[in-house]
């Protein structure tokens, strides 16, 4: 599933960020193919803005993607959390994994894919790809983190901190997490709204079940912000010049 109904705000005004163009192909044309490059994944559901669902459509078919994957598409709702719960709902019967991966990931290479595939089939009932921490990262004051939440722009105050983490046991995660389904499901239908949870493993920690890392890939790096697809062209720019892609 491939959630795909954000705005896009950090990357500044525009079209809804899935839908802007890398090298002249839309990210989530992108990201569709990546996910379904993998020959495990036989469904791609789409998660659309909320009023581009049927234009969502039109870019799917009017872009080439394997002819073994199937792909439909749903409308999502205002938070990432709430477009993963219609992008579950909208699964066929019979699915018994079920990989959710961010729209603005678009460069995952297949193997980061087949890695988490495998780690679910081997039994994990969550997988999150992951790579470690290169920052020294530092925790601030609960009303420093309230009035600049991660990812905001405009430096404030001065804001306190209040420790230092190990950062040899932090790790950044990624997408694609895979899941066995019934647990994704019950971890969804459990959601306490706006209990902060930014990714789906999160939920199924919440509910004291087991939860695994494998190893990330640098190229799964999420476009947020405007430098971002400026990296993501570069690496496409490699690609075509490295392997003819
Ligand atoms: N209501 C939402 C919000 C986010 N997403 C998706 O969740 C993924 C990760 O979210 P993020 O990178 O934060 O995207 P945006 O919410 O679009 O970004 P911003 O916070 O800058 O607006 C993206 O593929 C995004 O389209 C979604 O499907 N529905
Ligand atoms: C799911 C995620 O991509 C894992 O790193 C991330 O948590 C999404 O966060 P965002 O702030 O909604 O981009």
């Amino acid at each position: 599933m491939i959630p795909a109904a954000g705005r896009g705000v950090r990357l500044g005004p525009g079209a809804p960020k899935a839908l802007r163009a890398l090298n002249g192909t839309p990210m989530l044309v992108h990201a569709v193919r990546a996910m379904a490059a993998s020959r495990a994944v036989s469904v791609v559901v789409v998660v659309a803005p909320p009023d581009g669902a049927a234009e969502v459509k039109t870019l799917l078919t009017d872009h080439a993607l394997p002819e073994r994957t199937d792909v439909l598409v749903v409308p999502g709702g205002a938070t990432r959390q709430e477009s993963v719960r219609l992008g579950l709902d909208a699964l066929p019967p019979g699915i018994d994994i079920v990989l959710v991966h961010d729209a603005a990931r678009p460069l995952v290479p297949v193997d980061t894919v087949d890695g988490v595939i495998e780690a679910v089939r081997d039994g994990a009932p969550a997988v999150v790809p992951a790579l470690p921490v290169t920052d020294t990262v530092k925790e601030v004051a609960p009303a420093a983190a309230e009035s600049a939440p991660a990812g905001s722009a405009a430096p404030g105050a001065p804001e306190p901190v209040v420790a230092t983490p190990d950062r040899s046991r932090l790790r950044a995660v990624q997408t694609p997490q895979g899941f066995d389904h019934a647990t994704l499901l019950r971890a969804h239908e459990a959601v306490v709204v706006g209990d902060g949870a930014t990714d789906d493993a999160g939920l199924v920690e919440r509910l004291g079940e087991p939860v695994v890392l494998v190893p990330g890939h640098e190229e799964a790096f999420k476009v947020t912000r405007p430098l971002d697809l400026v990296l993501a062209e570069a690496v496409l720019a490699r690609r075509r010049a490295n392997d003819g892609f």
